[in-house]
């Protein structure tokens, strides 16, 4: 089954993105759907699974999400290190280890984001420096997001670059994680054109920001996905 994760970014009103998730949640869902609103809320429906778009770090602080908030809320997965927020919170790759280090301990799957970097080897580089030494003994989500092309609100690559990013990622997790259980998804202007692309390459799904607003937008896109999984 093809992997779909829909990010709500901030600039999305918030009653819209839950007139989005009510409206989802009387939709036909053949694909694993993964929602994260930009409050986390009960995860509680039945066709899709609400995610976090953030994991705060174990010391004390003040104004992220906690482990023990998403388990109350049934959340069992969050975005770590989202691109996105790296790069306009100035954050660096040792926060984001940290902050996965806190779902590890907690039980909570990673989404981790690589893409920082639009050279290849940088890529794994990055990948690296987050699973490094880490616990992992649980299947996690690996993020490959073409930044530029969110940025751009295009997409700005070839279908063979981002063939050549699958492979890399791919061919680096069997020779230096080969014990990692993982799913590899795509982002960067994903949509009905590029979610069977990615497909057709191997990827196990997409990542898809805040270009949809309702579902009627969006269906186009969930009918490609459930064709594709199917
Ligand atoms: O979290 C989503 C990614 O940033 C992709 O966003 P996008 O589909 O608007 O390119």
């Amino acid at each position: 089954m093809m992997l779909a994760v829909l990010n709500f970014k901030n600039l999305v009103d918030f009653e819209e993105q839950l007139q989005f998730l009510d409206d989802l949640s009387h939709a036909d869902v053949q694909v694993d759907l993964k929602i994260s609103p930009t409050l986390p809320v009960p995860n509680d429906f039945e066709n899709f699974e609400i995610i976090s778009q953030n994991l705060t770090i174990k010391e004390r602080t003040v104004g992220e999400i906690s482990p023990s908030v998403l388990h109350h809320l049934n959340i069992s997965t969050s975005f770590i290190g989202h691109l996105e927020r790296r790069k306009s919170l100035n954050e660096g790759l040792l926060i984001v280890r940290k902050r996965l280090e806190n779902a590890l301990e907690n039980d909570i799957k990673p989404i981790i984001s690589v893409g920082q970097y639009s050279n290849l080897e940088l890529v794994t580089e990055e990948l690296d420096i987050l699973l490094k030494d880490q616990p992992i003994t649980k299947p996690i989500i690996i993020a490959y997001e073409s930044l530029a092309s969110t940025e751009m609100g295009r997409a700005l690559y070839s279908i063979d670059e981002i063939r050549d990013v699958h492979n890399k990622i791919r061919e680096f997790m069997t020779t230096h994680y080969p014990a990692i259980d993982y799913q590899l998804i795509l982002g960067g202007h994903m949509d009905e054109v590029g979610s069977p692309i990615a497909n057709a390459i191997g990827y196990d799904g997409v990542l898809i920001g805040d270009r949809y607003h309702t579902l009627a937008s969006f269906q186009p896109v969930l009918n490609v996905l459930n064709n594709l999984s199917r």
